[in-house]
């Protein structure tokens, strides 16, 4: 974790050695410690050096270790032995140093920067602030605005501002370790004392107050309702306020208030789902590390309109050669001054010159013979855009991809049209193209997996954080955003107004309210969808009720705006009023409020008063709804892609984490309850019905056409890092196919090609503990509760919190759990999935008495222990077995499962009267869920697969 070397007889050289960033973990604080003692107390080392290996200083804090209790040594001591110490340390600074990396080189006594190195505190976008010294220490050597301004950002600067801020000491093109080796032995015998940045006083400017005061309106404006920036300002003014002793104080009292909050967790999620969604994998088991990306260097663009230009420009930018195919001169021509101009302006931002050279603007498709990958951004029609795939098909050389931009048209009818579908896929940018991060890289079922990682890896290139989704009409984005649009509206006719639900999404974290953000989008296009999709225009059957459409709610009210040429910004007038064409300050419009009302009393709508509250969870829950039916489909590999394209495609506040995230933090529960209240109260708007109604009751004849929902779980976990394959071990023996799969952590259900097999595995310590929904008053002990794996999954990770160490000793193993019909048991107020007992008629009217020794076979205990003890040394995995034998074994798994969880209990423990020894560990935490220590066990739920 960090190597000691004595360099040059006299100077101890620690390199930090964590890949990939050298981020401080447990381990490489320690090894800190360890190192600076070893050289503050050798008689020959007269000066150290601190750098990180692989041409990377310090990312900073191990940001995965913020999920758990903090273990190792604390920073802030590490580093005090840095500063107090009597021999100069220098820290040799490449590639990167950030947050507690940063920090770490802030209590060394000289900084070398290497020229490419990049510094920075960007904890305030995890949530939190530089709570190692950072915020005290900072403004102590460059100033409070300066200071200011990186913290409450969280902005990297480059190593040339870095030394004209003052923050190093040499810049240098060379080795920087090399440099400080050399500067370290020059600063032997110099004073230390004026470099020990905490004996510093702060340079307080006069207008103190006002400074903190515009920092503080400009964070609230910019981030409202984030508290991270607000709680950096009020650090920093301890910086210029107090002594450095209290000002730690202060920050460290900011930080642990920070630390817990759910926007930490919320920020600190959207930092991993981000790089989640590259690790792309596809339903056949093609994925990010074993599929290879073809070279794109040559690209052709079709169709020069908005969407077109800024493809155009993405990809020059990075250096593609771009072909952009219009169909008349006089387009072509304005979309090459347009390109021209954005590319011009791009490259001045940026300080470099404009790739003008790799353009080339034509109206031939025959110029396209050679490119390595067309994307077609024509009219959003999917005539023309079949009509352009036949001709690309006959024009381009076999090998050339081609891909559509659309926004949710179906990208295999596309590919049906070529001479070659799998290299067919859908490339959904975001408008402008060139400046919105997301890509949709959007896979038909006859997509290649050579053909996907093409799409992503250009998208990365393009700087883009792509996410690979499933056909279906409006891929995820879209097709997610449908139900929130109507719930707006459908708000609107109860009697909100658009003021009032923007003002409520605005409030919550978005930038712009639905109605707000459709002004700025163009009302039009979506009036031009439904009418093309019949449910508005001439073409309706006038028998049809305004109000309902394909025997659903449907509202009118967005079609009747348009009819009053009212399409937003653009004309000045939409669902709010402008100044001018084109103006962007919103202001409340009579004409709507008068329109409103008219419609209302003609349908006999009486308005009420609608709460904020209903606002946000109608919105919002539908959304998640929405996103819990696209993992259900299998659209989506996890919950944060879904989360991801809603915050780079839709401005989703970040500090809320996305909607998947966000209903894990609501509780789940508790987004299923208001969704049936809302659903019970408008059943004729089937957005509402909780997804996992979807599989009860009298929609259970459809579930033999429905995706196995053990496939949809295994789908939406495969590829997460913390689901593993099993090393390719036997697997059972009546369908000896596929691989294993694991989860260690999320879900304690794992999943096997022979769909029905479940290995629960996990860390008894991660095992659900959601708080389980209050039984009906009249029936204390069941809950008739349905709920779908994917529901279930997310309900057990309400935060995805990252894997437990895997040598945690914790883990249990219901080795034999393969049962089509299992349930839920809370025990002690958590659950636990247990085989449904053999089949009793009636369900008992009191809570059943679990007798765990009886259903514990002992030879089964040994059996479950040997499982136990092998999972947790390694991958090895006790075989899955086939439903058949299901009935074998299936029980056992409740006395397994915890004998084996908690090894240090006596059988004793197990008591068959239900109660627990005073003082046993099954009262702690840590085995609650497996305890059976209160006599009642609960069935809570019932949950069905389909064998
Ligand atoms: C008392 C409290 C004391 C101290 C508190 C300190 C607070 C902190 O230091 S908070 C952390 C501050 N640091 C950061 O925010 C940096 C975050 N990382 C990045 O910005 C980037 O990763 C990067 C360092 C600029 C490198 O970028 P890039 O080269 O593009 O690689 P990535 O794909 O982003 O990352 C590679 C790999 O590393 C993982 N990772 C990166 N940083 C951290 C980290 N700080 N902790 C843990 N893991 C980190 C990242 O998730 C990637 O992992 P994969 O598994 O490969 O996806």
């Amino acid at each position: 974790m960090a190597r000691y070397e004595l360099v040059k007889r006299s100077v101890a050289l620690i390199t930090l050695t964590n890949p990939p960033v050298n981020a401080l973990s447990s381990p490489v604080r320690h090894a800190i410690a360890n190192s600076m003692e070893r050289a503050l107390s050798d008689p020959k080392v007269r000066a150290v050096v601190i750098c990180g290996e692989n041409g990377r200083f310090c990312g900073g804090a191990d940001i995965r270790e913020f999920a758990g209790p903090l273990r190792g040594p604390p920073l802030i001591p590490v580093l005090e032995a840095i500063e107090a110490g009597d021999k100069p340390v220098v820290a040799a600074i490449e590639g990167m140093a950030l947050g507690g990396g940063f920090e770490l080189a802030l209590f060394c006594h000289y900084r070398i920067a290497q020229s490419k190195a990049r510094l920075g505190l960007p904890e305030v976008t995890l949530g939190i602030l530089p709570a190692a010294g950072g915020t005290q220490r900072l403004p102590r050597l460059i100033g409070i605005p300066a200071a200011l301004e990186m913290i409450t950002t969280g902005r990297h600067i480059s190593a040339q501002e870095a030394l004209k801020l003052g923050i190093v000491d040499q810049v240098t093109d060379q080795n920087a370790c090399e440099t400080a080796l050399e500067f370290a032995l020059k600063a032997v015998g110099k004073p230390l004392s004026p470099r020990r940045v905490s004996t510093l006083t702060t340079p307080c400017p006069p207008d103190l107050d006002a400074l903190l005061e515009a920092a503080t309106m400009q964070v609230k404006k910019k981030t409202p309702g984030v508290m991270a920036p607000l709680a950096c300002i009020q650090a920093v003014r301890a910086a210029a306020t107090m002594p450095y002793s209290k000002g730690m104080k202060q920050e460290s009292e900011l930080m642990a208030t920070l630390f817990n909050s759910g926007q930490a967790r919320a920020l600190q999620y959207c930092f991993f789902a981000q790089r989640t969604a590259g690790k792309w994998t596809l339903p056949s088991g093609a994925q990010w590390n074993n599929s290879k990306p073809r070279e794109i260097r040559s690209a052709a663009v079709i169709g020069l309109g908005t969407m077109g230009r800024g493809i155009v420009v993405s990809l020059a930018r990075v250096g593609i050669s771009v072909i952009a195919v219009e169909s008349e001169k006089k387009l072509l021509e304005n979309g090459r001054q347009m390109v021209i101009g954005m590319l011009e302006r791009d490259a001045k931002r940026r300080g470099v010159s404009a790739s003008l050279n790799l353009l080339k603007f034509t109206l031939s498709l025959q110029d396209l013979k050679d490119v390595d990958l067309v994307i077609e951004a024509v009219f959003e029609d999917m005539a023309l855009k079949k009509r352009v795939f036949q001709e690309l098909s006959k024009v381009c050389r076999p090998g050339t991809l081609l891909c559509t931009n659309t926004s949710g048209l179906d990208v295999d009818a596309l590919a049906g049209v070529t001479d070659r579908p799998h290299l067919v896929a859908g490339m959904h940018f975001f408008s402008p193209a060139h400046v919105m991060k997301l890509l949709e890289v959007v896979c038909g079922p006859r997509s290649s997996s050579e053909t996907i990682a093409t799409a992503m890896s250009l998208g990365k290139k393009m700087g883009k954080v792509s996410v690979a989704v499933g056909n279906c009409p409006g891929f995820v984005g879209n097709r997610m955003l449908k139900p929130y649009l109507d719930q707006a509206t459908f708000l609107l006719e109860e009697g909100a107004t658009p003021e009032q639900i923007d003002k409520a999404l605005e409030d919550f974290g978005f930038a712009m309210g639905v109605f707000r953000m459709s002004d700025l989008a163009g009302l039009d296009v979506g009036w031009r969808v439904r009418k093309e999709s019949g449910l508005t225009g001439p073409d309706v059957d006038p028998k049809n009720p305004p109000r309902k459409r394909q025997g659903r709610r449907y509202c009118p009210i967005p079609d009747m705006v348009c009819e009053q040429g009212r399409f937003g910004q653009k004309t000045g007038r939409g669902w709010y009023k402008y100044d001018k064409p084109g103006d962007t300050n919103a202001k409340p419009d009579p004409l709507i409020q008068n329109l409103l009302e008219t419609y209302r009393s003609r349908y006999g709508i009486q308005p009420r008063n609608i709460s904020d509250q209903e606002i946000i969870e109608r919105c919002l829950f539908v959304l998640a709804n929405e996103g819990f039916r696209i993992l259900e489909d299998g659209m989506a590999a996890r919950p944060e892609d879904i989360d991801v394209i809603y915050l780079f495609g839709y401005a989703f506040p970040r500090h809320r984490g996305g909607p998947m995230f966000y209903a894990s933090m609501v509780g789940l529960e508790r987004v299923l309850e208001r969704l049936e209240h809302y659903h019970q109260a408008h059943p004729d708007v089937p957005h509402l019905e909780p997804i996992t109604m979807a599989y009860t009751g009298a929609q259970k004849a459809l579930k033999s056409d429905k995706l196995d929902e053990a496939q949809a779980l295994a789908k939406s976990c495969a590829g997460r890092p913390d689901f593993l394959p099993c090393d390719g071990l036997s697997i059972c023996a009546t369908h000896s196919h596929g691989k294993c799969f694991k989860l260690h952590w999320c879900c304690h259900l794992g999943w096997c090609h022979c769909k029905y097999v479940y290995q629960p595995m996990t860390n008894v310590a991660q095992l659900p503990s959601t708080p389980v929904p209050a039984a009906p008053s009249d029936c204390t002990d069941t809950i008739d509760l349905s709920i779908s794996l994917t529901e279930r999954f997310l309900r057990i990770s309400p935060c995805f919190l990252p894997p437990p160490c895997p040598e945690s000793p914790k883990y249990c193993n219901i080795a034999e759990l393969f049962i089509d019909d299992y349930i839920v048991k809370r025990i002690n107020g958590k659950m636990c999935y247990v085989q449904r007992p053999p089949i009793h008629t009636e369900a008992p009217s009191t809570p059943p008495q679990i007798n765990p020794a009886s259903l514990t076979p002992q030879k089964q205990h040994t059996e479950d222990k040997q499982t136990v003890e092998e999972t947790v040394k390694g991958p090895k995995m006790g075989h899955c077995s086939s439903p058949s034998s299901s009935e074998d074994s299936g029980i056992n798994a409740l006395g397994g499962h915890y004998l084996e969880s908690c090894e240090e209990e006596s059988e004793d423990e197990l008591s068959t009267d239900g109660h627990s020894s005073p003082g046993s560990l099954w009262d702690q935490d840590e085995c609650t869920l497996l305890s059976p220590s209160k006599s009642i066990v609960e069935i809570i739920e019932n949950i069905e697969t389909t064998v």
